[in-house]
């Protein structure tokens, strides 16, 4: 059975760069390797409608905190049993988000904290009801927010396909879901957590992470 591991952050923390250089790393060790970003977009309508909320369009859904948590944990919902699969034939399964952004980005939302009832239920809903797979290792990539944000905008100017939405252009709410995150983390909430910084060493993280034995999973608060 392959080990399952999950990288979060804020918008424009680095996710997707250090996801590319860890499996370049497990992958020259000759690990077989899948990653799955989420929101799975082109491949999971739910996906593709929460982008579109966050982009002005479907009335007011964006504006719903649950509906949009909703179409990210359907999105998540269609994709456990690919996960399992993969895990079956494969080293490794890495996620680029997973159900913790989920629980930062509601948390955040609402003006709670970790400890309160937007998390807990987006933890039965998707692990509990909805049965995702938990997670060997969560990886929360901790960056300051002000950089991530610069990050984001800059990918922006850069490239017109991406630009940002409506999560991406509330700064406020990038801070809040920075402390929902660490939250998160320090109380290693649903399974181990690894905090690292932008300056993470990918070689060596990716060595760290494959080496750790796998704890005890536990999916209550
Ligand atoms: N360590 C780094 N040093 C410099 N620039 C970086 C670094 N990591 C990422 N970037 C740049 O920052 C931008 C955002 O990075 P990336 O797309 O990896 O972030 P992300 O966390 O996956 O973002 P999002 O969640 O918004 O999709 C990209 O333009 C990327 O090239
Ligand atoms: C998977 C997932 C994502 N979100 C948030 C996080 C981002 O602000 C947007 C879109 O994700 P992307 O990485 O920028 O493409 O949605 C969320 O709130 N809940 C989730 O489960």
């Amino acid at each position: 059975m392959g080990k399952l591991f999950v990288i979060e952050g804020v918008d424009g923390a680095g996710k997707n760069t250090l996801a590319r250089r860890l499996v370049s790393a497990w992958e020259r060790d000759g690990l077989t390797v899948v990653r799955i970003g989420f929101p799975r977009y082109d491949r999971s309508v739910h996906a593709d409608l929460a982008a579109e909320a966050l982009h002005g369009q479907h009335g007011d859904t964006a504006g719903s905190v649950h509906a949009m948590a909703l179409l990210f944990a359907l999105d998540r919902r269609e994709a456990r049993e690919e996960i399992r699969e993969l895990l079956s034939h494969n080293d490794i399964v890495l996620l680029d988000r997973y159900v913790a952004s989920n629980a930062a980005y509601t948390a955040a939302r609402l003006e709670q904290s970790a400890d309160g009832e937007a998390v807990e239920w987006i933890r039965s809903l998707e692990f509990e009801r909805f049965l995702a797979p938990i997670p060997d290792v969560q990886i929360l990539l901790d960056v300051p927010v002000a950089l991530a944000a610069e990050r984001a905008s800059a990918r922006e100017s850069a490239d017109a396909a991406r630009t940002r939405d409506a999560y991406e252009r509330d700064g406020s709410l990038q801070s809040r879901t920075s402390a929902a995150y660490g939250l998160l983390a320090d109380s290693n909430w649903v399974s181990p957590w690894r905090i690292v910084t932008a300056d993470v060493d990918p070689d060596r993280l990716a060595a760290d992470l494959f080496n750790q034995p796998s704890g005890v999973r536990k999916v209550t608060p």
